[in-house]
């Protein structure tokens, strides 16, 4: 038995973590945590989150101690903000801990992008080295020896499962950069009450244009230039990424079929669609990827799906950490 930590637990990956986890035969939550000045500390995680009543019922405690919750921890699960997770995950490296990171602190090996993009400094160069980016299909041999796994972000899980196999395979045109349009459901945002957030003022809508920090994510682990557009919808979970491309002259709709079948076909977590493209409703609540592709001429469309706080985030990490200890990788998770 592992023991384990999640930090940020009453979040909306951290929940989802905590379930995971709870039914995981190799692992055994010993502690769910908030920040010393929450005011969730002291409650039940499913008073919080009532889908988990009767399935763990342990109360949140706040983190004020760092060593001090890690005394007997094997391993850590930082759902967090991405500045606390930057601050926590080296002093949980220090004690020993494997650390799952989901946040965007460990993702790009650039400092300046952490500047530019999260407003922060970083303080941990010698761990941007060293962070294995958690993509789990893409990832494997990597991992199985990783101290700190920088989970990715949603939109980049979505938009690199449907782009890598085509890349690899020198299919895609470079005169052409992939154009890549994401819609999030508002979980993507977090559970923190926010005005934009809110019923009457969800709508749908492009946000952050050619600023988003998940285009140099997606552009550096993918090796070729992209255009991404996020979108916000007024749904709670769930991405669906429409992403257009251009084919080498030459590449047929049978060449682009057995580029994704060559890379998934083994990886449980990736549904491959032979007719159609997916609709969002046949991913929310599970922890696959669908990915679907139309072909015209020159022209190619992909369609990525997932449930963002799921493959986009807990199941994801809960994959990598599978793969990091050996168990089975779907373990917990189907
Ligand atoms: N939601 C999503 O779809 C995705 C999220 N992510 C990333 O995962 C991380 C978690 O996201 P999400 O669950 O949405 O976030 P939420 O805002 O829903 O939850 C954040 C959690 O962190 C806790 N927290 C805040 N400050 C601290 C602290 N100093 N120490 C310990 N705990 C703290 C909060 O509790 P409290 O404030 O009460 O202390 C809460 O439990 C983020 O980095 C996010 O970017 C990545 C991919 C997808
Ligand atoms: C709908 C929405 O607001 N989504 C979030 C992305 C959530 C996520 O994946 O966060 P990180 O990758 O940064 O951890 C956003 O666009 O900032």
């Amino acid at each position: 038995m592992l023991n384990t930590l999640i930090v940020g637990a009453t979040g909306y990956a951290g929940a989802e973590l905590a379930a995971y986890l709870n039914r995981h035969p190799h692992m055994n939550i010993t502690g769910l945590t908030v920040s010393a000045q929450s005011a969730d500390a002291g409650k039940l995680l499913s008073d919080l989150h009532p889908q988990l009543k009767g399935i763990v019922d342990l109360p949140v405690l706040p983190l004020t101690d760092v060593a001090e919750a890690a005394k007997g921890v094997d391993v850590v699960f930082l759902a967090t903000a991405h500045e606390v997770s930057h601050d926590l995950a080296p002093q949980f490296l220090a004690a020993g801990c494997v650390v799952f990171d989901l946040s965007g602190a460990f993702r790009v090996s650039k400092p300046e992008f952490y500047t530019e993009f999260y407003g922060f400094e970083h303080q941990h160069l010698d761990l941007l080295d060293k962070a294995v980016y958690g993509l789990a299909e893409w990832q494997a041999d990597k991992l199985k020896d990783a101290q700190l796994i920088a989970v990715p972000g949603c939109y980049p899980t979505a938009s690199q499962l449907a782009l890598k196999p085509l890349i690899e395979k020198g299919l895609l045109n470079d005169g052409q950069w992939p154009v890549i349009n994401a819609t999030s459901g508002v979980s993507g945002a977090g559970r923190k009450a926010t005005l934009g957030n809110s019923f009457c003022e969800v709508s749908l809508q492009p946000y952050k244009l050619f600023s988003h920090r998940h285009q140099p994510e997606i552009v550096e682990h993918l090796g070729v230039p992209v255009i991404f557009t996020p979108h916000l919808g007024n749904f709670p979970r769930g991405i669906l990424a429409t992403i257009t491309c251009r084919l080498n002259a030459g590449v047929t709709e049978q060449d682009v079929a057995e580029a994704f079948h060559n890379a998934y076909h083994d990886k449980p977590l990736v549904r491959l669609y032979t007719k159609g493209v997916p609709a969002l409703k046949d991913v929310v609540g599970l922890p696959f990827c669908d990915i679907g592709f139309a072909v015209k001429g020159e022209h190619l469309i992909v369609v990525a799906t997932e449930d963002n706080v799921l493959k986009g985030a807990s199941a994801q990490a809960v994959q990598c950490m599978n793969i990091r200890f050996g168990f089975p990788e779907t373990q917990s998770l189907l």
